[in-house]
């Protein structure tokens, strides 16, 4: 693994010219890596609360485990009346305890009395010429966020946010121009599933028109640790979706020990958003890199790969015009990629997937030609790699990878002044000590 660590190129100021590099504000990223270094002591580390304001659980928030304990302890019933209820919730799409008909009438009214099965609220939803489908979902009354579904040849893909915007500040993201308020629960990660499957006609097992679920909307997963793997194992449960571990898809910016966390404990796809070859161009990009630099990144997807014999990993890389596109990118991912082959000992361990940059109001990025696009593509190809290039589906509703937006009420950058009015004052402890996000808010 220390061949990669000691292999990773540095380009030289000279070669960086020559790629036509755009230079990044660096105010913006030192701001950037601050919210950053408050994340994963805060989101990661406290969950959002499972039981609503009105004291009812919301059974959403329960994987089946929870649930049989909730059955058991909470209201004195057999463990089975638990996979009854995920059948009716997820299979069938009935919240109304009312309508689940094999329940005797006094569970449905301990069921009434203790719990609800509450769903996000579709604010509006919006179908795309395409066939691809986006809904905004309100999560409370300040805050909405944004999932959406991709059909295909034989399969359905839904893209589920985790966050209400994301902290993380990558440069090229839609996401990101609206800073980051919270984490979603369990609930609303899973509800999203489950609107989108209701709409759809979903019948797991059957008529499955839900055949994926990548957590590629808004939002870092890895932040939000806890919510988002009880919601993937809903989605693996067969009493949930019955998805495979594979059609069940994380992607992260790189949060390193939350990578060998995940290894631990799940058994999805990861997806790892790289753009670029170079600790220089990626602390830029990604500023989530300064923490964790491309060589230790790499080495967690090692073990992780490692962990899940035989699993691959998918790289994706969003190509920006004269950022990242030029044939010396392309010749540095090759050698980097080639590094991790060779680390987990298994031929196209490392997959590739080609973004085109999609552009949003405001961004001073663009997307490269289809002749630059190509060129880039083939440098790859010629190097025995599998470098897809994704195409580009929903734009005209802006639901494409990085465009997703939702409202969000920002609650780091009014910490950050926060922060800052403290340090005038010579109180603040620094990043990430300073107490929960919001905190000031
Ligand atoms: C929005 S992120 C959410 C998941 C996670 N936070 C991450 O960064 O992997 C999903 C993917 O969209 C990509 N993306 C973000 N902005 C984009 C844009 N404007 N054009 C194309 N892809 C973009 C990200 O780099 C990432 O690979
Ligand atoms: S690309 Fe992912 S990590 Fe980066 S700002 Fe967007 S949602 Fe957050």
């Amino acid at each position: 693994m220390n061949e990669i660590r000691d292999n990773i190129d540095a380009p030289s100021a000279a070669d960086a010219q020559a790629e036509g590099k755009t230079r990044i504000d660096a105010e913006r990223v030192d701001a950037a890596a601050d919210a950053v270094a408050a994340v994963p002591a805060t989101a990661a580390a406290k969950p959002v609360a499972a039981v609503p304001d009105n004291g009812k659980t919301n059974l959403f928030d329960l994987d089946r485990t929870q649930l049989e304990d909730f059955f058991e302890h909470s209201l004195g019933e057999k463990r089975y009346r638990a996979h009854q209820v995920m059948k009716w919730i997820h299979h069938r799409y009935v919240t109304d305890f009312d309508g689940m008909t094999d329940l005797g009438k006094a569970l449905r009214a301990k069921l009434e009395a203790h719990a609800q099965v509450r769903a996000p609220m579709v604010v509006f939803d919006k179908p795309s010429t395409d066939g691809t489908h986006k809904w905004l979902l309100g999560m409370d009354p300040k805050n909405a966020i944004e999932t959406v579904y991709i059909p295909d040849k034989g399969r359905g893909t839904l893209c589920v946010s985790s966050q209400v915007g994301c902290a993380l500040n990558c440069q090229f993201c839609s996401t990101a121009t609206q800073g980051f308020n919270r984490n979603l629960s369990t609930a609303e990660i899973i509800g999203q599933v489950w609107v989108a499957a209701r709409h759809l006609g979903n019948v797991p097992h059957q008529q499955r028109r839900l055949t994926n679920v990548v957590m590629m909307g808004m939002g870092e997963p890895l932040a939000n640790f806890d919510n988002v793997v009880r919601a993937m194992s809903i989605m693996r449960d067969d009493l949930g979706y019955g998805l495979a571990n594979k059609r069940v898809t994380l992607s992260t910016a790189g949060m390193v020990p939350m990578i060998d966390k995940l290894g631990e404990v799940s058994d999805v796809s990861l997806a790892v958003s790289l753009h670029a070859p170079n600790d220089e161009l990626r602390s830029e990009l990604v500023p989530l890199n300064k923490k964790y630099p491309i060589a230790e990144l790499m080495e967690s997807c090692v073990r992780y790969a490692l962990r899940k014999r035989g699993t691959s990993v998918t790289f994706e890389y969003t190509l920006m015009k004269g950022v990242n596109d030029q044939p010396t990118h392309a010749r540095q991912l090759v050698r980097l990629l080639r590094q991790f082959d060779n680390a987990v000992q298994m031929k196209d361990a490392a997959k590739v997937n080609l973004i085109p940059f999609n552009p949003f109001p405001g961004t001073r990025f663009e997307r490269p030609d289809d002749a630059a696009i190509r060129a880039f593509q083939k440098l790859l190809n010629e190097a025995g790699m599998i470098a897809p290039v994704r195409r580009t589906r929903g734009d005209d509703i802006d639901a494409a990878c990085g465009q997703l937006k939702g409202q969000v009420m920002d609650r780091t950058r009014r910490q950050a002044e926060f922060r800052k009015r403290l340090q005038a004052q010579g109180l603040d402890q620094g990043p990430g000590r300073g107490g929960e996000i919001g905190d000031a808010a």
